[in-house]
């Protein structure tokens, strides 16, 4: 690419050296430099790239984007400018052509509920034979072949270059999961999305953000940066049983489409819900009468997100049967109030991914339909994180029979600092805290008795464990099951 065109999109305070007349890749990371690439220095919470940047220039790096001048050697051009984060944004979106213009987007926002909800909708459109991506906490999904990612809505250059990828490969959709965090450090700039959705916005990552009026003002981003071009065919599904939905209705002039399970007002309703072994069903109220559904997933919260992947179809022109055919046949989703397979053992073992106070309350009740006797819960928290919701999460895990309070990642973190935390919300005494996550899982076992529900909360998908800042191998259905096994003699 020519550079003096990718440049035109930056405010430029400085060029010094002589501009290259082409470029050929872009990077933010000095380690995946190579010949003529544009290498934009940004400073993170760990490092500052201003610091590789030579490093960079020894790999042939030919254009730095820089917030200051250099002392560097080598046949290089700087960039100065002011912002060096927000000219990646540009750049990215500019170098890659603005991918997201020519796929569906679809952008899920909200603290619970976004992978559900983004899978939904991916296995919606691949089982009607509509090509899609997408990228969010599991990774990124392309094509069925699974990409590690390392963060739940990636930096703007990675984010441009799986929609690019996408586009590439045949893509016609893309759905892609949008974090709080993502959208107040312009991970998302450039990306037009073209179907908002919200799930709801409850206690996380206040360590980020303050206070939840902040968290909730970052989601509303995501609603606000669909713009206002009305010639455009943009939608935003709300979810009206959550009171910021009103708030993100205000921030766009698009048109809204509702789901609820309390709210006869909304387009979209989910009534009568009974709950199976197996399944789920329900009378899902919408613009064309009430139609019943049956999924393979379990618990209410997966009602409200069969509801919000129905409504972001249905705005874009897929037939409702097609979309509810599609659900209906749809696995359930891993880690997610997923139902392990215990045959001839007398407990039963759900695992699921809830590690936000409201979710725990959530996760809960929806194995309460599946209990015989006790449920056994156990719920760790992630170490270096949000420390303000400890208290809250086991406030919720106190609705369970016996709760044991563990770790999810403890990071850098000391046990007890995590456990001892959690502790302080507990509003009964049948509980105990173990650090150690494998020991906690076999502890829950070991204290089973027949009929016992157990429900491992926090990892979810994940097999491993981050400790320090390694991560090591770690299955609680694993675990529990030797154990399991080994106790019943099964
Ligand atoms: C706090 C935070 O957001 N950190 C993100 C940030 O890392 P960082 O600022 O520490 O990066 P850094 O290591 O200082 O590097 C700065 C720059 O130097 C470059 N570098 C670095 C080393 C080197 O040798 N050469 C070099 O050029 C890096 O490529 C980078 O461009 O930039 C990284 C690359 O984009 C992210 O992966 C990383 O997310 C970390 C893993 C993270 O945990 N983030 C959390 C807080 C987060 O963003 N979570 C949300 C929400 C999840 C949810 O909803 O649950 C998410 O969207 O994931
Ligand atoms: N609509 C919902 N409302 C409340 N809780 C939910 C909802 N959907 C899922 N959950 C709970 O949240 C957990 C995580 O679900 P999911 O992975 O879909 O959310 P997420 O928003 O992607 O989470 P994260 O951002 O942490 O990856 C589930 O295991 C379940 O306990």
């Amino acid at each position: 690419m020519q550079a003096t065109q990718l440049l035109q999109c930056l405010p430029i305070k400085k060029i010094v050296g002589t501009l290259p007349e082409n470029i050929k890749d872009i990077a933010i990371d000095s380690r995946n430099v190579q010949d003529k690439t544009i290498f934009i220095c940004i400073k993170g919470y760990t490092v500052d790239a201003h610091d590789f940047a030579q490093q960079a220039v020894d790999s042939g790096a030919t254009i730095l984007v820089v917030d200051h001048e250099l002392e560097l050697t080598g046949d290089v051009a700087q960039v100065i400018v002011d912002d060096t984060s927000r000219a990646l944004g540009l750049l990215s979106a500019k170098f890659f052509d603005y991918p997201s213009k020519d796929l569906t987007m679809f952008g899920v926002t909200g603290t619970n509920g976004k992978t559900s909800v983004a899978t939904m909708i991916q296995n919606i459109l691949q089982g009607l034979g509509v090509r899609s991506a997408l990228s969010g906490t599991i990774g990124f999904n392309l094509n069925g072949i699974m990409y590690d990612s390392a963060n739940t809505t990636s930096d703007a250059l990675t984010t441009q270059q799986m929609i690019f990828r996408a586009k590439a490969e045949g893509c016609r959709g893309m759905i892609m999961e949008v974090s709080s965090h993502g959208l107040v450090l312009g991970r998302l700039a450039g990306v037009e999305f073209d179907v908002a959705i919200f799930t709801n916005l409850t206690h996380d990552h206040l360590d980020f953000h303050g206070t939840m009026e902040n968290y909730g003002n970052a989601k509303g981003l995501l609603f606000s940066q669909l713009g206002h071009d009305l010639e455009k065919d943009k939608h935003a599904v709300l979810n009206s049983d959550d009171a910021w939905s009103k708030t993100y209705a205000g921030l766009t002039p698009y048109p809204i489409w509702t789901y609820s399970l309390h709210d006869d007002a909304a387009v979209f309703q989910g009534l009568n819900i009974k709950y199976h072994d197996e399944h789920t069903e329900f009378d899902m109220k919408t613009p064309e009468g009430t139609k019943h559904v049956e999924l393979k997933v379990l618990g209410e919260f997966n009602v409200y997100n069969a509801l919000a992947a129905t409504a972001a179809l249905y705005c874009k022109g897929y037939a409702l049967d097609d979309i509810i055919g599609q659900l209906e046949i749809m696995a359930p989703i891993k880690g997610r109030m997923q139902k392990i397979e215990t045959g001839e053992l007398p407990i039963s073992i759900f695992v699921d991914y809830a590690h936000t106070p409201d979710a725990i309350e959530k996760a809960i009740s929806a194995a309460v339909p599946y209990r015989e006797n006790r449920i056994i819960f156990i719920i760790g928290t992630g170490g270096n994180r949000d420390k303000s919701k400890r208290p809250d999460m086991a406030k919720m895990a106190s609705t369970a029979d016996y709760v044991i309070l563990t770790t999810d990642d403890p990071r850098y973190e000391e046990y007890d600092s995590i456990t001892t935390d959690l502790e302080k919300g507990m509003t009964h005494d049948n509980y105990k805290c173990i650090g150690d996550r494998a020991e906690a899982v076999r502890y829950a076992v070991e204290i089973s008795e027949p009929g016992d529900l157990i429900l491992f909360a926090g990892k979810g998908h994940e097999d491993y464990q981050i400790i320090e800042n390694t991560k090591y191998p770690h299955s609680d259905a694993e675990i529990a099951l030797i154990a399991a096994r080994e106790k019943y003699g099964k």
